[in-house]
This record gives C-alpha cells, sequence and structure tokens, in this order.
C-alpha cells in the first residue's frame, strides 16, 4: 500500500515568521499512511527543518545538476541535503518555462538529487493549448520518458501531475480528466520501471488544490495526494486538505 503524500510547495513565498505556520502544523496531523512535505524558498530549509518537528519532511524547489563549482546563486543537491532536506521539486512548470528547463535538464538534475540521497518530486504537465488540441497524453508521456532518469525506486520517485492551465487559475480538470492522466502515468511508470516501481511510486495532483476540491480529487484513481501552492502556506488550509487526505 502505497504511503499518501501531501506535498507543500510554497513558490517564492515566505520569510522566517512564516515559519510559524509549519510549527502551528506539526501539532496537527499524525497520520502513519499520510506523509506531510514542505518545500519552502532554500533560504528557509535549515531553520524549517528545525522548526518543523518529525512528523513534517523539509524539501527543496530545485537543485542544480552538477555537485559543486562555478554556479553563481545556484544550489546543489547535497547543499539541500546539508541544509536539511529529504525531497526536492524537479521540473516544476515555472521553472521549466522560465529558466527553459529540458527534460534532459531535469533527468540530470534527477541524478544529482538521487546521487545526494534526495528523494524527487518530477512536475509533468499540459499546457491549455496542449490540452485543447487533445495532445495531452502524448505530451505527459514524452516528459516522463525524457525527464526520469533510470535510478528511480519506488521509495525515492514522486511524479505530480500538474497542468500548467490549472496552476494558480482556481481551475481544475474535470475528475475523469484527472483519473485518466493519473492512470496514464501509472501504467507508464510500470511499463518502463516494472511492476515494482511503477506501483509503489506516488503520483500526485496539483494545480488549484483548495480545501473545498481536495476530497473529490483524492477519491481519483491512483491520486496519491496532492503537491499544493497558494493552498499550502496557512496552516488551517494546508491541515485541511492533509485531514481530507487522511480520510480519503
Ligand atoms: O504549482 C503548484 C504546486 O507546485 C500548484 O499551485 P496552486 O495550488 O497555487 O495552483
Amino acid at each position: 500500500m502505497r504511503r499518501k503524500l501531501a506535498a507543500g510547495n510554497w513558490k517564492m513565498n515566505g520569510l522566517g515568521a512564516n515559519l510559524a505556520e509549519l510549527e502551528k502544523l506539526s501539532g496537527l496531523h499524525g497520520a502513519p499512511d499520510c506523509e506531510i512535505l514542505i518545500c519552502p524558498p532554500a533560504t528557509l530549509i535549515s531553520t524549517a527543518r528545525v522548526q518543523a518537528g518529525e512528523q513534517i519532511a523539509i524539501g527543496g524547489q530545485d537543485c542544480h545538476e552538477n555537485t559543486s563549482g562555478a554556479h553563481t546563486g545556484d544550489i546543489s543537491a547535497e547543499m539541500l541535503k546539508d541544509a536539511g532536506a529529504s525531497h526536492v521539486i524537479l521540473g516544476h512548470s515555472e521553472r521549466r518555462e522560465d529558466h527553459d528547463e529540458s527534460d534532459s535538464d531535469v533527468r540530470q538534475k534527477a541524478c544529482a538529487a538521487i546521487e545526494a540521497g534526495l528523494k524527487v518530486v518530477i512536475c509533468v504537465g499540459e499546457s491549455l493549448e496542449e490540452r485543447e488540441t487533445n495532445n495531452t497524453l502524448d505530451i505527459i508521456g514524452g516528459q516522463l520518458a525524457g525527464s526520469i532518469p533510470d535510478q528511480v525506486t519506488g521509495e525515492n520517485l514522486v511524479v505530480a501531475y500538474e497542468p500548467i492551465w490549472a496552476i494558480g487559475t482556481g481551475k481544475v480538470p474535470t475528475l475523469d480528466q484527472i483519473g485518466e492522466v493519473h492512470d496514464f502515468i501509472r501504467t507508464r511508470l510500470e511499463r518502463r520501471f516494472g511492476e515494482g516501481v511503477g506501483r509503489s511510486a506516488r503520483i500526485l495532483y496539483g494545480g488549484s488544490v483548495k480545501p473545498g476540491n481536495a476530497s473529490e480529487i483524492f477519491a481519483v484513481s491512483n491520486v496519491d495526494g496532492a503537491l499544493v501552492g497558494g493552498a499550502s502556506l496557512k496552516a488551517d488550509d494546508f491541515s485541511a486538505i492533509i485531514t481530507a487526505l487522511e480520510k480519503a
């Protein structure tokens, strides 16, 4: 049985004072089959690790593909690990777009992250045009093939399906659309990595997940949790989503 995962991506939001939300969240949940992950800005990782308590895993939002060197402003996977991170989000659409990250870039970053002992949350998702022209599964299939390295395991691989047009918009695919893509991702993972990895890797949905829609999304097949942006910034909102996942 796969452990559920509620992951929060704070993106470029949060100063030290905002970690109070993390402390508030710490004591609210403890279901053994539901993992909680918060990915704050890198500047907060080490403090978050101390303040979050054991119930909450802390992650980064990106890492460089090299272990060290002349990469001003970048952060290596080993540095994330050293700061207390156990996970790292890679290939988020906002980075694929803003930083021209290719599938190959994401795969190289994922290799470095796994080498450093991090679990990877690899994001895939289609644009509105790709959805409207019925190219979603082709796009997702290509991203899965190009972004996930061979050395993943069911324990260190999480895939997040985040339709670009649902991120930050309040729009959410239909439950059938979510189910179709999650079933497709599961099938592709099993085909490439075998039933062991394919069935144990978690697949998260992300894109305007809120307390009001979380329960119905978590009832969809092959949805093992969520990667939440805006609603993860406030403990009360994220706690409501976690509770919905615990009950799913
Ligand atoms: O991008 C996301 C998580 O990585 C989703 O963001 P929202 O939940 O704000 O739509």
